[in-house]
């Protein structure tokens, strides 16, 4: 059996960036950046006033109070385009520019106006109260790498810098396929012995959240030409994820169905659990990755497997996912051949250290109690006997942005 690193090396080592499109500043949030943009503008674009207020030149006002003529007003937006002369002040609003010949801005709380005669009670020091040109950015600076994921922050960044459209890489497009006659979709009519196919509609979730574009297939029954057809369709896309199917059993057709398309498989055996059932395959430049029915199985294999893969197809490193310290609440025995992925609750403590409890059941079918975990607690195979208080690896699963 393949180890857990092993198996996801194998799997990113098949994906690259996908090809670059343009889209609109207001629609990149959550894209990778394929090709930094460039400042076009800078800003501030002049030297603007960052009060409301006078302008006023610093050496008119020796001390306070001291009496200015008011000569005129620069709104933002517009200017005064003369240059002040002395004794002269200038009304000055936010975001304005500063008239030529002043250097700084006495807020209007400081002053007293009484017609065109305006008493500054405060006297100003020079450079007060003004944004020099280019203080946030510089025409042809270049803030962003490539490969970075667009927060809200960056678009505001982007677009004030006055690029309307961005370089991003091409979403990779996902085909999910359910397979089992014992599956149907939340809502449809079911059989005494049907569940319903809760694993596909979480998959697709994932693919939305970590940057791709799913296909959620109608599920496959157990017949193996069906799911040969569904498999021919999954080959347009970027990757097919298969959902169960997966094992030994006869009605585990997957692989089978794999091999009659023409598709090597790379491997289908992990000494993780849960997910031991988890399959790679490709032919030319399809992939599918087979992750193992049970519910918790799916999940866990998806955040391992298929979040690294998506990764890659977005010209980012495709890591496998991060473990941090923590302190177990409990004894635990000594683990056997397979890396194991604990459902567990996990405490930040008041001194920031984190406290993880590993759950009594670990079935791998029970999605309630995948949901009431903070944590999977990953032991590495034959890790020795731990005792409370000891130091262990978790992945913390609310740090994962909606996982
Ligand atoms: N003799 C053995 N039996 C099993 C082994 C083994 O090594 N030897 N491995 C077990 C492990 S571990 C897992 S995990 C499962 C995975 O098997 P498959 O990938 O073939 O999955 P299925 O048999 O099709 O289904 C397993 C389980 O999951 C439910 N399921 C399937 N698809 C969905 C879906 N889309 N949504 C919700 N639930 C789904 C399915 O109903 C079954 O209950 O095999 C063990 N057996
Ligand atoms: O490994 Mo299975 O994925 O134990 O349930």
């Amino acid at each position: 059996m393949l180890t857990v690193r092993e198996a996801h090396a194998r799997v990113t080592a098949t994906f690259s960036a996908l090809p670059a499109e343009l889209v609109s500043v207001s629609e990149a949030a959550g894209r990778v950046l394929a090709t930094p943009p460039t400042a076009r503008l800078a800003q501030p674009p002049a030297d603007l006033s960052a009060m409301d207020g006078y302008a006023v030149r610093a050496e008119d006002v020796p001390a306070a109070p001291t009496t200015l003529k008011l000569v005129g007003r620069s709104p933002a937006g517009g200017s005064y385009d003369h240059a002040l002369q002395p004794g002269e002040t200038v009304r000055i609003f936010t975001g304005a520019p500063v008239p030529m010949g002043a250097d700084s801005i006495v807020i209007q709380e400081d002053t007293k106006a009484d017609g065109e005669t305006i008493t500054i009670l405060e006297a100003p020091t020079p450079g007060r109260h003004i944004r020099r040109a280019g203080l946030d950015f510089q025409v042809g600076d270049r803030p962003f790498v490539a490969g970075r994921t667009l927060t809200t922050r960056d678009i505001a960044l982007a677009a004030a810098m006055n690029v309307p459209w961005l370089s991003v890489h091409r979403k990779p497009r996902v085909a999910i396929l359910s397979t089992g006659d014992e599956l149907v979709m939340p809502g449809e009519p079911i059989g005494r012995n049907q569940i319903i196919s809760s694993s596909g509609i979480a998959v697709a979730a994932l693919v939305r959240l970590w940057g791709g574009e799913p296909t959620l297939f109608d599920i496959a029954h157990d017949d193996s030409t069906l799911i040969e057809e569904r498999i021919a369709a999954g080959t347009q896309h970027d990757l097919l994820v298969t959902l169960g199917g997966a094992s030994v059993g006869e009605h585990d057709l997957v692989q089978g169905a794999l091999k009659a398309q023409g598709f090597t498989l790379d491997f289908w055996r992990i000494a993780m659990r849960p997910g031991k059932p988890l399959m790679f395959a490709a032919r030319d430049r399809a992939r599918v990755l087979g992750l193992p029915g049970n519910p918790v199985s799916t999940m866990v294999c998806a955040l391992l497997f298929l979040k690294p893969a998506l990764e890659r197809l977005l010209g980012q490193p495709g890591a496998l996912v991060e473990t941090v310290p923590a302190i177990v609440g409990v004894d635990l025995k000594q683990n056997d051949t397979r890396e194991d992925y604990v459902r567990a609750g996990l405490v930040r403590e008041a001194d920031g250290t984190l406290t993880v409890t590993p759950h009594k059941i670990q079935d791998s079918s029970m999605l309630s109690v995948l949901a009431a975990s903070q944590a999977f607690l990953v032991r590495p195979a034959h890790d020795p006997a731990r005792k409370a208080g000891d130091t262990v690896q978790v992945i913390d699963l609310d740090g994962l942005g909606g996982y």
